[in-house]
């Protein structure tokens, strides 16, 4: 879809139909008119959206919701019912000429611009720049730090699990139910997709953003068969030939002769269980993934899937695998492989040696290391509460924070020096080394002249004076695009399946020592010289001098 298009079509874009002018916190509205009563309705502002600290312990982060952002600014509009609302709920004496003037805002005077969707990203580097009048732009505070830090928070722990897993296991995500409401699940399903995991199980995810839907069964289907009479109808159609087969006989044959061959008693077995699976194989003939850890893995789950996909076989299918969600993960997975090749050789079935292992329960980053590091044979993992909690930092710290007002710069000064804000209209630069790879982030003065390829820039800490280094970049990127100005989108956002991609492409352009799990190396984020004094001269002139006494 072309931008033209995108503009035309975009109210129609799905949006989550919270998101809209008044999922706000009630002080910008009150600034709006506070604002308005001084004068202020021309005042001209630059906002910069970045964050202080990369989450998870991490190094790094992943910036997501551009699009959302986005979607929020074209559709930017008080309707009727949310003016009444406000004029309800705001005190008596607002002037009603102000709600005039909300009704008629909308985003065409703002300019955004973003670094793009799915980079990697630094602390205090603005993931947002937005410009214009200071009322709109102080209105679209908390919602675009709604839409960007859960985003890129979950994005990031998403690339983390992927790291970890490496590239040839499968990651789903299952957390629907465990999220942080429906809205939290909904968002944790698109930006998990775009960290990197394969699928989910979320059906309005898929539907909405076109993301892979998988799954298996649960417990519940297994348990709610108690014997073999259970199951009505056992015939099934050979693939092929399309002859009636009877897959409960075919099956009940199986499991004897599976017991015999991986030395397990039949009578163990669960008939319940067995029932459940082969209802299961019946009704999903090409797609037979089984639960196998509801009575005993070793002695009944394994013994009754083997015997289902051998009948199957019988039949022209192939099953596709087990899931194991209890127990030790490791010695289960390794159990389910040796029992897989066993039958795979003795039965002259290579194919049944790499029958899909997944695995789930309460998995996070250090059960996969874990695993890992214990041996595993597991080639899908489904991760559901720990992925969309985020339990190991539930929030990211975006802020959003002025920088400019009315072509002047201001700056918030702060203790603790992390937080004083960097000033001014900026610009961001990413700074390649001769191997490639992202050397330092660099913000200068807007007015200043781009970072060249070759030229030697001196890049320093913007608050420790003594940590400085020249660098010669072999390449430079300019972080920022224009996204969208005279209430028109000027840069299409990326479809999310290209997103998912440049989270692994830039993610490649870090050494491994910044994306290590255990104390990770810093990435350096500095300012140039020009803006180094700029600030330093600013907190001078804004610091008051105390007076000892
Ligand atoms: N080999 C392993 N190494 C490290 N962690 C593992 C291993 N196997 C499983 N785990 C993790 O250990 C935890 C086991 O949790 P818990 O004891 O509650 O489960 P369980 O008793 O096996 O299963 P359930 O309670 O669902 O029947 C899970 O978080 C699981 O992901
Ligand atoms: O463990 P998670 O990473 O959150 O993954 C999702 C879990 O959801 C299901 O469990 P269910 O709701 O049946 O409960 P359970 O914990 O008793 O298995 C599934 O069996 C997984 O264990
Ligand atoms: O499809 C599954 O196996 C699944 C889906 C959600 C939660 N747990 C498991
Ligand atoms: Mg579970």
């Amino acid at each position: 879809m072309s931008c033209e298009e995108l503009n035309k079509n975009i109210k129609m874009a799905r949006q989550n139909g919270i998101v809209q002018p008044l999922l706000t916190d009630l002080y910008q509205i009150t600034m709006a008119y506070a604002y308005w009563k001084a004068g202020k309705v021309n005042d001209v502002a630059v906002f910069d959206l970045f964050f202080r600290t990369n989450p998870f312990q991490g190094e790094f982060t992943i910036f997501a919701g551009l699009e959302e952002c986005l979607k929020f600014l074209v559709n930017f509009h008080y309707s009727e019912s949310d003016i009444e609302y406000l004029m309800q709920t705001l005190p008596e004496n607002i002037e009603p000429e102000f709600y005039g003037y909300l009704k008629d805002l909308t985003c065409k005077d703002i300019k955004l611009s973003a670094i793009e969707e799915g980079s990697v990203v630094f602390p205090r580097v603005p993931l947002l720049r937005v410009e214009g009048p200071l009322i709109v732009a102080q209105l679209l505070e908390t919602t675009l730090l709604t839409l960007v830090n859960f985003a890129s928070l979950m994005a990031t722990n998403a690339a983390r699990y992927r790291m970890v897993a490496g590239k040839n296991v499968s990651l789903l995500e299952f957390g629907l139910r465990r999220a942080q409401g429906p809205d939290g699940g909904l968002s944790a399903s698109k930006y998990a997709y775009i960290g990197g995991f394969d699928g989910t199980s979320n059906v309005l995810a898929g539907k909405m953003f076109n993301i892979p839907v998988k799954g298996t069964h649960a417990h519940s289907f297994v348990t709610s068969f108690s014997n073999l009479n259970d199951i009505q109808s056992v015939t099934i159609r050979h693939m092929d030939t399309q002859d009636p087969c009877n897959l409960l006989e075919l099956a009940t044959e199986w499991r004897k002769r599976v017991s015999a061959i991986i030395d397990i008693s039949p009578d163990e077995a669960s008939d319940g269980e067995l029932a459940a699976l082969l209802s299961y194989a019946l009704a999903f003939p090409t797609g037979f993934l089984a639960l196998v850890d509801t009575y005993d893995v070793k002695r009944s789950g394994l013994l009754n899937f083997c015997a289902v996909a051998l009948a199957l076989n019988d039949c022209g299918y192939r099953a596709v695998g087990i899931r194991i969600d209890s127990g030790d993960l490791a010695y289960l997975s390794v159990l389910a492989r040796e029992t897989f090749e066993n039958i795979a050789e003795v039965l002259k079935l290579p194919w049944f040696a790499k029958l899909t292992i997944v695995a789930s329960n309460d998995i996070n980053e250090e059960t996969i290391l874990s695993l890992n590091e214990q041996g595993h044979k597991i080639d899908c993992f489904g991760i559901g509460t720990h992925l969309v909690t985020c339990q190991r930092q539930p929030a990211l710290g975006c802020v959003y924070k002025l920088v400019e007002i009315n072509g002047h710069p201001r700056i918030k000064l702060s203790q603790d020096v992390g937080k004083v804000t960097i000033p001014g209209h900026k610009q961001a630069y990413r700074l390649f080394g001769a191997d490639g790879h992202a050397l330092i982030d660099l913000l200068q003065r807007s007015s200043e002249p781009a970072p060249e390829v070759g030229q030697k820039v001196l890049c320093r800490h913007p608050f420790q004076e003594s940590k400085r280094a020249y660098v010669s970049p072999s390449k430079v990127e300019h972080l920022y695009k224009v996204y969208w100005r005279d209430g028109k989108v000027t840069t299409m956002p990326k479809p999310l399946s290209e997103v998912r991609e440049r989270v692994q492409s830039t993610l490649k352009t870090l050494r491994q020592d910044i994306k290590r799990n255990l104390n990770p190396t810093p990435y350096k984020v500095a300012v140039s010289d020009d803006l180094y004094n700029f600030i330093h001269d600013l907190w001078l002139q804004n610091a008051p001098i105390g007076e000892l006494s």
